[in-house]
């Protein structure tokens, strides 16, 4: 007898279709389903036909509904046999040429039936919308422009509350609603003087990222300020612009949040969530023999999964896992950050279906077909992380996330990467020549499913590897994750949960030494051949649904 049905649904880039991960359980905890399906949810209409507490969950577009409840949770999305009988949550409303099936009933095997008719039959109509931010503009002015006033004045109208949810405290889970509709792109409201910098909490090669606090607000942010100057010295322009639209576009608990992206004369400035947790690199090394128990392990690769899932669904090559750039929310979840080697398939495909001859199960999504005409060159990656067919130079696809992310369940477990040599062409022969090895790391025993993951994973040839026929959903069946509940990741308590960090203290980072100061006062233009490069740059502020849990110093 089903007594949970659980739901997580996740925007495409079209807000017309949603990812939902749909988890029943039985009493019998031992039957427990999870599925990925695609909804389209185009008009308001068809909510009529839904029991309540969904159409809360489905925040449509023109719709009404009290926006009060968390995505995925249990508490709020679970329905009672009642709700189930009395709605017959089998919907399949037409509006005009735009269809929604939302499948779910009291009896498994039922859904799974009608899920997979209505995979099969509408798979090819659903729609999306290439390269769209996946959010509405207010106005119609476009707002890729340079404006120029924008980073000299603070608007006063800012109108981001600034309570704290004390709930939202006290369980340190993300309040934010991850709907299609919940972010809203303004044109930006901020500039460098809305800002007041605290600390330097960490730098690359072409920026800094400071600890921030919002005047107006009090509120903390991580601001990450880009020097044109070093950009275009180090040919990163593009970079910049990609990581911008990655972050603007993405909305997903496992990606950190932007909220307002501009540039000044010398400067481009990102202004995204700050996440207290630090590197989960730290972390990492922080543990005895720099590694994590098999489960504790298995819950980090889920989650990174789950993001890796939607990037490759929004049409996003990520290219750039490893622990330094997974940091951690407060609550302890993962949020993937450093999107500036990701890359954009123009446009993405439509998700596939895979049908799942082993059982009668629903069919899956293909998340390998929104990026497999995507292929590209260039040589990026990070040196232990690099997969082979990027040391060869003959292109790569969204595989090497993939093999990536063998690396990063075994440096999880092992403390060390598993192909990391004297130097670096030691490194790349070893990646390119040897077998994973998989020695006794004194602490615990990994079990064989565990190293038939990474095997599969670590595959050389990136067209057997697991991944390369439907994306995440052959590494979500994969039987090493046979007790993943996928749905509920955002509800499970982490395994590390960091230290508890009061205000600016930034006790989960490290001391660095600023070395020079960025010198905001008497910028001057930065220009190549009398044209401003960072024009297509996106001055925007983003408002997210429920944001207003962010902490108040
Ligand atoms: N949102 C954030 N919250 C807290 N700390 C952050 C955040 N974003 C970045 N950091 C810190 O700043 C460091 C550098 O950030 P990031 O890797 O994005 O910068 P980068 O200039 O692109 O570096 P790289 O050259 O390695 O790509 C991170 O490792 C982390 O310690």
């Amino acid at each position: 007898m089903l007594n949970k049905y659980t739901f997580l649904a996740i925007p495409f880039r079209s807000k017309n279709t949603m990812l939902a991960e749909i988890s029943c359980s039985t009493n019998s905890n031992s039957s427990n389903h999870t599925t990925t399906t695609v909804i389209t949810s185009p008009a308001p209409s068809y909510t009529a036909h839904l029991p309540s507490k969904l159409k809360a969950f489905f925040r449509i577009s023109g719709s009404n509904h009290k926006k009060d409840s968390s995505v995925g949770s249990t508490n709020d999305c679970s329905l009672s046999n009642e709700e189930m009988d009395s709605s017959s949550l089998t919907s399949n409303i037409s509006n005009g040429s735009e269809k929604i099936v939302f499948t779910g009933c009291k009896n498994i095997e039922k859904s799974k039936t009608i899920g997979s008719k209505f995979l099969n039959n509408h798979s090819q109509k659903l729609r999306r919308v290439a390269s769209a931010p996946n959010a509405k503009l207010s106005n119609n002015k476009s707002v890729n422009k340079f404006y120029k006033e924008d980073y000299f004045e603070t608007t006063n109208d800012i109108s981001v509350p600034a309570r704290i949810l004390s709930e939202m405290n006290r369980s340190g889970t993300f309040k934010r609603t991850y709907s299609s509709n919940s972010i809203k792109i303004k044109r930006v409201e901020v500039g460098p003087n809305s800002f007041q910098k605290i600390k330097l909490l960490g730098k690359g090669d072409v920026g800094k990222v400071y600890l921030v606090r919002e005047k107006k607000s009090s509120k903390l942010y991580a601001m990450k300020v880009l020097s044109k100057r070093e950009m275009i010295k180090r040919n990163k322009i593009k970079r910049a612009l990609a990581e911008q639209e990655i972050l603007a576009t993405s909305n997903h608990p496992f990606i950190v949040t932007l909220y307002h992206s501009f540039q000044s004369e010398e400067y481009l400035y990102l202004c995204m969530e700050y996440c207290m947790g630090g590197e989960f690199f730290r972390a990492l090394q922080t543990r005895p023999g720099k590694s994590l128990l098999e489960e504790d392990a298995k819950f980090y690769a889920a989650e990174v999964i789950a993001a890796l899932e939607y990037l490759h669904l929004m049409g996003f090559i990520y290219r750039d896992l490893k622990p330094e750039n997974i940091l951690l929310h407060q609550s302890g979840h993962i949020m993937l950050s450093d999107f500036d080697l990701s890359k954009q398939s123009h446009p993405a495909n439509m998700p596939g279906i895979v049908k799942n001859s082993s059982s009668n199960a629903p069919p899956s999504i293909d998340t390998k077909s929104c990026i497999a005409n995507l292929r590209t060159n260039s040589f990026v990656g990070t040196e232990e992380y690099i997969a082979p067919e990027v040391i060869k130079g003959c292109g790569h696809t969204s595989a090497v996330d993939w093999w990536t992310l063998g690396i990063l369940i075994y440096e999880m477990l092992y403390g060390s990467t598993p192909f990391k040599g004297q130097n670096r062409n030691a490194t790349f022969s070893n990646i390119l020549r040897n077998d994973v090895y998989f020695h006794d790391n004194g602490i615990q025993q990994i079990s064989s499913l565990c190293k038939s993951l990474i095997r599969k994973l670590l595959c050389k040839d990136e067209n057997r590897r697991l991944g390369s026929k439907a994306g995440a959903t052959d590494v979500k069946t994969h039987p090493f994750f046979k007790n993943t509940q996928w749905a509920l990741l955002r509800h499970t308590t982490p395994p590390i949960i960091p230290q508890q960090s009061f205000g600016t203290d930034t006790i989960n980072f490290r001391n660095i030494n600023e070395s020079f100061s960025l010198d905001m006062e008497g910028e001057k233009m930065i220009e190549v051949h009398g044209e401003n490069p960072f024009e297509d740059f996106n001055s925007v502020t983003l408002h997210h649904d429920g944001d207003d849990y962010s902490e108040e110093i």
